[in-house]
């Protein structure tokens, strides 16, 4: 097989995230976005000893059990990646994935419950962050999700499937509002332009909706005329409030961030109308949610893995339980009525003081919540725990820190986890220093996508940690995805994504250089003094801090 060569061929199956797996020539190729089933075109792009990577071109013949898209969006949006199969297929196509992936790296008999399907398959989502821009060079304003593989395009998804009417009605409100003031959307490359995002977040089981429009602070045009009049107007709040919904809309804000990054991020936030927050209602506890919060998207779902969840966790009674990367603490709420007493730790301090008004909300004295992160807060902790919940980001959790989890030597932990891939890594670490993988469900929270949640019950096997300890040291583990932050590649990635820059590994030692991050000693530097190395352009450069920050490196 030869890189940039056109090849054809039959979908085996798929693997997480989203790759379909293809043989030719006896050569194993992932091609995203593919079913199994599928006959394809693909370019090679990259040739590799295991499986290398292809580029989609064409579906040439379809699957069996495609169906036509529930969504008008899905040809062109890149929002969804399954709406073209059953609720069902989907399920199974996840189920097969997930047990293949949790075959492979759990080393003792364990039980394997499948997949359990989101209570609402269409309309389940309780947030989106829709983006500013146009459906093509110089098109009319869109405000959606990004084009299929595109950076710069934007999809208007006012047909959206996996939002409710509501959510269609405010985009299009918006959408319309700002079409006729004719101000510019915020241009990722070249970093001018005013609106950026629209996030809508709409509790499922009160009705609260909460508005947040993110702009720049930029007031002039590339042509030098100033708009600032246009965005001193605020009359889009009005024209919201006046809107026919199903829910309440009990806030709205406006939310300046000039960051070069892409995400919805706080720099200053105003209120327009109404309060900053909003109540949803779980398992019969209320919790106060702020913008910033993380809070499980799909809330019918949410309350799924949480009873799921609880009942891996067995018998609580007078247990002290650490419900580590607790978020607004929702897990910890949920147990602490049958504990003796809960601890959550998290590392967003929003998050954490809404945990508390939210315990005292719900009339629970035996839980508290300490901000910071795990790897350090755990030190302190005074109390000694029975039982461990750990539900941490989608890259797992930090070699150190598991560590020191185990070190606890609890007899039961419960993980949940949004990333298979990060979750067996962690798996292995755990069977190593004597766990063993009892029983693991999935939770399908994210239909019409690839992602899953998955619970897994871990006990405390007969194997004794502490010989196990010495043979296993942090230095022959593959530290790579957490040396410094964030390795080369997901550097590379957050930027290209972010920005739509390219950026080497050159460049990012440079900069590292420059943060006083460690590099190897001669990474990168150049042979010879008198031999000239490129040097990392300042819109790189910035692209890179920016990276940086969001991976906590500076
Ligand atoms: C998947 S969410 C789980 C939140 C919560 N359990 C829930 O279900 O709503 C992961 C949480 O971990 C937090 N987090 C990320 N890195 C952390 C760290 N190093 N230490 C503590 N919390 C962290 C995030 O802010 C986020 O709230």
């Amino acid at each position: 097989m030869k890189k940039g060569e056109i090849y054809e061929g039959i979908v085996e199956k798929t693997e997480f995230p989203n790759k379909g797996i293809v043989t030719v020539e006896d050569r194993r190729v992932a091609v995203k976005n593919t079913l199994p089933g599928q006959k394809i075109r693909f370019r090679l792009k990259k040739v590799r000893k295991g499986v290398g990577e292809g580029q989609l071109l064409q579906i040439l013949e379809p699957a069996a059990n495609e169906i036509t898209p529930v969504c008008p969006h899905f040809a062109n949006c890149g929002g969804c990646t399954w709406q073209n199969l059953s609720y069902e297929d989907q399920r199974l196509l996840k189920e097969g994935q997930l047990k293949e992936l949790l075959d492979g790296a759990i080393t003792a008999p364990y039980v394997f419950e499948g997949v359990k399907s989101s209570p609402r398959q269409l309309e389940y989502r309780n947030k989106m962050e829709f983006s500013f821009g146009d459906e093509e060079k110089d098109g009319p304003l869109a405000l959606g999700m990004h084009k299929r593989g595109s950076f710069y395009d934007i999809v208007t998804a006012d047909k959206c499937q996996i939002v409710d009417a509501d959510f269609r009605k405010i985009l299009c409100c918006v959408l319309e509002h700002f079409e006729k003031k004719k101000l510019p959307f915020y241009h990722r490359l070249r970093h001018t332009g005013y609106l950026r995002h629209l996030l809508v977040r709409k509790a499922a089981n009160t009705g609260e909706i909460l508005v947040d429009l993110i702009t720049t602070t930029q007031h002039l045009r590339e042509d030098g005329s100033d708009y600032s009049a246009l965005t001193a107007d605020q009359s889009w709040a009005e024209e919201l409030r006046a809107l026919p919904l199903e829910g309440e809309i009990v806030g709205i804000l406006h939310t300046h961030n000039d960051s070069l990054a892409d995400v919805v991020q706080n720099d200053r936030t105003e209120l327009l109308y109404g309060r900053d927050y909003f109540y949803e209602e779980l398992l019969g506890l209320r919790f106060k949610i702020s913008p910033f919060s993380f809070f499980q998207t799909n809330s019918l779902g949410a309350e799924l893995l949480y009873e799921t969840a609880r009942s891996y966790i067995g018998e609580t009674d007078d247990r002290v339980i650490f419900d580590l990367y607790s978020g607004t603490g929702t897990i910890a709420q949920m147990l602490a009525p049958v504990a003796k007493k809960v601890v959550g730790v998290e590392i967003v301090e929003e998050a954490v003081e809404a945990a508390k008004v939210n315990a005292r909300l719900n009339g629970l004295s035996n839980c508290s919540f300490i901000a910071g992160d795990v790897l350090k807060v755990i030190d302190e902790l005074t109390d000694k725990p029975d039982l461990i919940v750990l539900d941490p980001p989608r890259d797992g959790i930090h070699p150190k820190a598991l560590q020191k989890i185990i070190d606890f030597g609890v007899n039961r932990i419960v993980y949940i986890s949004c990333k298979p891939t990060s979750l067996v890594r962690d798996l292995e670490m755990l069977q190593g220093r004597g766990y063993q993988v009892e029983k693991c469900v999935g939770v399908d929270m994210f239909p019409f996508t690839g992602n899953v949640e998955t619970v897994v019950l871990l006990s405390k096997g007969e194997v004794d940690s502490k010989k196990i300890r010495v043979e296993f040291s942090l230095e022959d583990m593959d530290m790579s995805e957490f040396q410094d932050g964030a390795t080369y590649p997901q550097i590379k990635e957050y930027v290209l994504e972010h920005t739509g820059l390219k950026v080497s590994n050159l460049y990012i030692s440079q900069i590292k250089r420059k943060c006083g991050i460690g590099v190897g000693k001669n990474y990168n530097l150049p042979k010879s003094e008198d031999s000239r190395q490129p040097q990392c352009p300042p819109e790189k450069e910035k692209a890179i801090r920016e990276a940086f920050k969001y991976f906590g490196m500076i």
